[in-house]
């Protein structure tokens, strides 16, 4: 079922929270919601739910209008942080909840209920009431009972926002799991890069209440279509232009003819930069301050003449190869830079500057 939000806005107050938002979720799709504090990830949600009224717009699921639809009219799952689980009855009876209610025969009650318990691999743990489960447990519960009604489509708040962080990287691949068997058309929001990246087919990067891009996870850490989304979608460095490290590179002219570098911030993934012992026509030195092994990759602090900190990501396997110390003047040379143009000003790019080839 696919998800259709047509120029929607909401207010609150003087307030805008969401800025005329278009954005179209095919069906099957497991999309997240990405985006820092108060951009408007949850209201969107709450708004596709029913939970609250856009000012303006429209929500279409599955062809049908349902920006006037009463809430329980929608057939919408929903998983919140909090798990929401009723904490005097038992597993097995809180994911037949919604069947009960709708007076579902109670053979049917009980077949879909063991088979849900089976897609969260807990079935030894039927009889138990919440109390006597794991806060990662709960929440796999708190899914199956919102998957029990079959509904169209399925909307989870920041679902393992409140678990330790081992418990959340385990639910994150089996959430993946799962939506690969059940396919059903699901958002979900998350302030958490990674995890966006790890379980979603498509992000929605929303900042300030509006979106700045719609990606596959590689497409928005590729090819960042603006500023904020290339910082906030993984480690970035972030230079003034006018400090030269692209000086070296005689295409950039090419590419944007009317901006210069210079003119405006420079942005370099640290694993983007590489280090040389040699200086070079093309490579700007750098004093090294910290080493630091980070296990499978090793972090170098760069400090640049100007005293501007830089950082770059190696492979073990390429500083075993390269003898830095600290304290040593390295030489560094960007493989890949972008930078962004002030949209308003007319000049807007997002391509990519391939320095040296
Ligand atoms: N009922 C409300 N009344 C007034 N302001 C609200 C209400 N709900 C949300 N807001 C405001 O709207 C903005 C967006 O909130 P929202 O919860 O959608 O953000 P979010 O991206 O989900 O943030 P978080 O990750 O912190 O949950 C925030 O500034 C918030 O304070």
């Amino acid at each position: 079922m696919s998800i259709s939000i047509q120029q929607v806005s909401k207010n609150f107050g003087s307030f805008q929270a969401l800025g005329n938002i278009n954005l179209t979720i095919p069906d099957g799709k497991l999309v997240a919601l990405l985006g820092p504090s108060g951009s408007g990830k949850s209201t969107l949600l709450r708004t596709i739910a029913g939970l609250e009224k856009p000012d303006m717009g429209r929500i279409i699921i599955n062809g049908q209008d349902t920006t006037n639809l009463d809430i329980r009219r929608r057939n919408i799952g929903f998983v919140f942080q909090h798990y929401a689980l009723f904490k005097h009855l038992t597993v097995r009876q809180n994911i037949a909840f919604g069947l009960d209610i709708r007076k579902h025969p109670a053979k049917q009650i009980k077949n879909k209920v063991e088979e849900l318990l089976g897609l969260i691999q807990l079935q030894g743990l039927g009889d138990r009431y919440p109390s006597q489960l794991s806060g990662g447990q709960r929440q796999r519960v708190a899914l199956a009972r919102a998957l029990a009604v079959e509904p169209q489509v399925l909307l989870l708040d920041e679902p393992f926002g409140a678990l330790d962080a081992k418990v959340r990287k385990e639910l994150r691949s089996w959430l993946r799991r799962l939506h690969d068997e059940v396919h059903i058309t699901s958002v979900f929001v998350t302030h958490d890069q990674e995890e966006a990246m790890e379980v979603a087919d498509e992000i929605v990067v929303m900042n300030h209440g509006k979106i700045e891009q719609v990606g596959s996870p590689q497409e928005v850490y590729d090819h960042p279509a603006t500023s904020f989304v290339m910082e906030f979608v993984g480690e970035v460095n972030i230079l003034p232009g006018t400090v030269g490290l692209l000086d070296a590179s005689a295409k950039h002219d090419t590419i944007l003819p009317n901006v210069h570098p210079s003119q405006t911030q420079v942005f370099i993934r640290p694993h983007d930069l590489e280090i040389h012992c040699e200086s070079d026509a093309q490579n700007k030195p750098a004093i090294v301050k910290r080493i630091i092994h980070l296990g499978w990759e090793i972090l170098v602090e760069l400090e640049l003449p100007d005293g501007r900190e830089i950082l770059a990501n190696i492979s073990r396997e390429k500083f075993a190869h390269l003898p830095v110390e600290l304290g040593q003047v390295v030489y560094i040379k960007p493989r890949h830079a972008r930078y962004f143009v002030d949209p308003k000003s007319n000049a807007y790019t997002s391509e990519p500057l391939t320095v040296n080839g």
